[in-house]
């Protein structure tokens, strides 16, 4: 079980609350001037990622004492309990084991007294053998053709870490082209067969429940599409397997028990790209990448597991977190990789962070009376800066910023990633420093403005700066860079939930529009006015049935 704690009766927040009436009133300029050991002090290490956290508004004092509440806490402890196997996802009743299925030691990990490790390496096996005679054109189509194309369905952690990863590594790609559909919108599948041949293209079904309304739907559709464009013949076991904790829902589906590759409870679907649900990464970057991605995430488990919290990075972001979020009220966080390839990292750990933390009812059933998880978003840079980097300079709004980038890219064009790279280096600064009014009055006198010019145009191009960022620069996005990344930040969320003293691992709140959309189906097509909601849903559903005409 989890240690329970709240954190706001710890003598750490007390400590905390104090420093924050101090360094509210400072400014970062001022502290990087007073420290030349600034960036020494607050930086840390893991192989080669970087990450320097020193652009944030904390001292020393500040980290001793976050880490001070993480003891409080007794994150140890909890920490402990989830690589132990310990049921720490109470309200389900379940492990929490994302960390067993890249544990490459293979030390023993017990659920209910039985070692999970056999099972997991046996799935593994599984995937190596399907997707080497994938990639290799032994598997064959029906009508005696390669597969050049597979079509991932599933949604949310079925979905979104699969799509992150294969694109964040498509410098890895082999011989087959990676599709994703996962919206209910007939427009996602229909576009995306659309280019598509039925004799070269197989669907993966995925789906922890293999219940999901959308990945259900868009399964039968791709059936339909399938056997339509194959006049009948083709046939569904050459072109179609699942992935599920659930293997009667797969078998009535039609799928043959040697084409379904299982994953257990204690995976929680947005911490399941690790299990069988790497299945599309695995048959795009081939098996030995997919082992580099669990070597990297398992390499950032030990660091997590072992290290003082003074030199453990997802510790570290955590509490940084934690102190922008708990006291200094921001609301939001966002990620930016400086990064094509990571163009969905930011959507990735919108599920990650927000499904996770993003609960008000404490591990003891009671509201929190505090602030949890953040808001996620983010964008690749330079995009964002032409977008929405006007509000993180000079908004009313602090939002801190993750800062991500790779010292050398996959694609050398010219000075293109110095370019980026450039950029990277100066918008930490720019938000850091900020620009004074007295330089700016300087630059307009230098550009011979008039005083009445000068007076007017100052205010609006004044930043205050002291905005906070983290910056993470690792040489290049590998497999193995990028398993740590995703690691990292998955256990900076378990720290955080620790923290809040919530249930990161359940999400109840999906559940209640999932079963309003249910009952709101069959109204859809009644003929006869709906009157049995409220009068704006009663409302709209009519006036949707009138445009349509029914
Ligand atoms: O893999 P499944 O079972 O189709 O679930 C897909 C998604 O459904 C819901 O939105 C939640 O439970 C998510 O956590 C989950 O990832």
């Amino acid at each position: 079980m989890l240690p329970k704690h709240n954190p706001t009766q710890t003598s750490a927040w007390q400590k905390l609350e104090m420093q924050f009436m101090t360094l509210q009133a400072s400014h970062l300029r001022e502290l990087f001037a007073e420290d030349p050991q600034r960036f020494e002090t607050l930086h840390a290490k893991f192989e080669d990622i970087l990450v320097d956290y020193s652009k944030n508004l904390v001292i020393g004092e500040t980290i001793k004492d976050l880490i001070e509440l993480a003891n409080e806490v007794e994150l140890r402890d909890a920490i402990d309990a989830m690589f132990r196997g310990d049921k720490i996802n109470q309200t389900e009743d379940r492990s929490v084991l994302h960390v067993a299925l890249r544990n490459r030691s293979n030390k023993p990990v017990l659920v209910d007294g039985e070692d999970v490790m056999p099972e997991v390496n046996r799935v593994l096996q599984q995937m190596k053998g399907f997707s080497d005679k994938l990639l290799s054109g032994q598997w064959k189509g029906f009508s005696g053709k390669v597969i050049t194309d597979i079509v991932n369905i599933g949604i949310g952690g079925s979905d979104l870490g699969p799509y992150m990863v294969t694109e964040a590594l498509r410098p890895y790609w082999k011989s087959i082209t990676p599709h994703f559909v996962s919206n209910v919108d007939g427009t996602h599948i229909a576009e995306t067969v659309k280019h598509l041949n039925p004799e070269t293209t197989l669907f993966i079904i995925a789906s922890k429940t293999f219940t999901t309304q959308e990945t259900m739907t868009n399964a039968e559709s791709a059936r339909a599409w399938f056997l339509d464009k194959t006049g009948g013949k083709g046939e569904v076991a050459k072109h179609f397997v699942a992935v599920s904790t659930n293997t009667t829902e797969v078998t009535k589906f039609g799928i043959a028990p040697e084409n379904m590759f299982v994953f257990w409870d204690w995976v929680g679907g947005r911490y399941s790209l690790w299990s069988s649900i790497g299945l599309s990464i695995i048959c795009t970057i081939g098996f030995e990448n997919f082992e580099q991605l669990l070597d990297g995430a398992h390499a950032m488990d030990n660091h997590f597991k072992n290290e003082p919290f003074e030199k453990n990075i997802p510790v570290l972001l955590a509490l940084i977190g934690v102190w922008h979020n708990n006291f200094f009220g921001a609301a939001s966080e966002a990620i930016l990789p400086y990064d094509q390839y990571l163009h969905r990292f930011a959507a990735y750990f919108q599920q990650g962070n927000m499904e996770s933390n993003g609960k008000s009812i404490d591990r003891d059933g009671d509201p929190v009376t505090y602030q949890t998880g953040p808001l996620i978003w983010g964008e690749p840079g330079t995009n964002g800066q032409h977008a929405f980097y006007q509000l993180i300079h000079q908004g009313t709004k602090i939002v801190p910023c993750d800062f991500i980038a790779p010292a050398i890219s996959h694609n050398p064009l010219g000075d293109h990633h110095d370019k980026l790279l450039s950029n990277f280096f100066a918008q930490t600064e720019a938000l850091m420093k900020g620009k004074t009014e007295e330089e700016v009055v300087k630059e307009l006198t230098a550009a011979g403005q008039s005083k009445d010019a000068i007076a007017f145009h100052t205010p609006f191009r004044v930043f205050d700066g002291n905005r906070p960022t983290n910056s993470i620069l690792f040489k290049q996005l590998t497999p193995r860079t990028l398993g740590s990344l995703i690691a990292m930040y998955e256990h900076k969320i378990f720290t955080q939930g620790v923290i809040w003293n919530i249930f990161s691992f359940d999400q109840w709140g999906v559940e209640l529009g999932k079963v309003l959309a249910k009952k709101i189906l069959p109204e859809l097509t009644a003929k006869e006015e709906i009157t049995s909601h409220d009068s704006s849903t009663n409302g709209l559903i009519n006036y949707f049935k009138r445009l349509k005409s029914i």
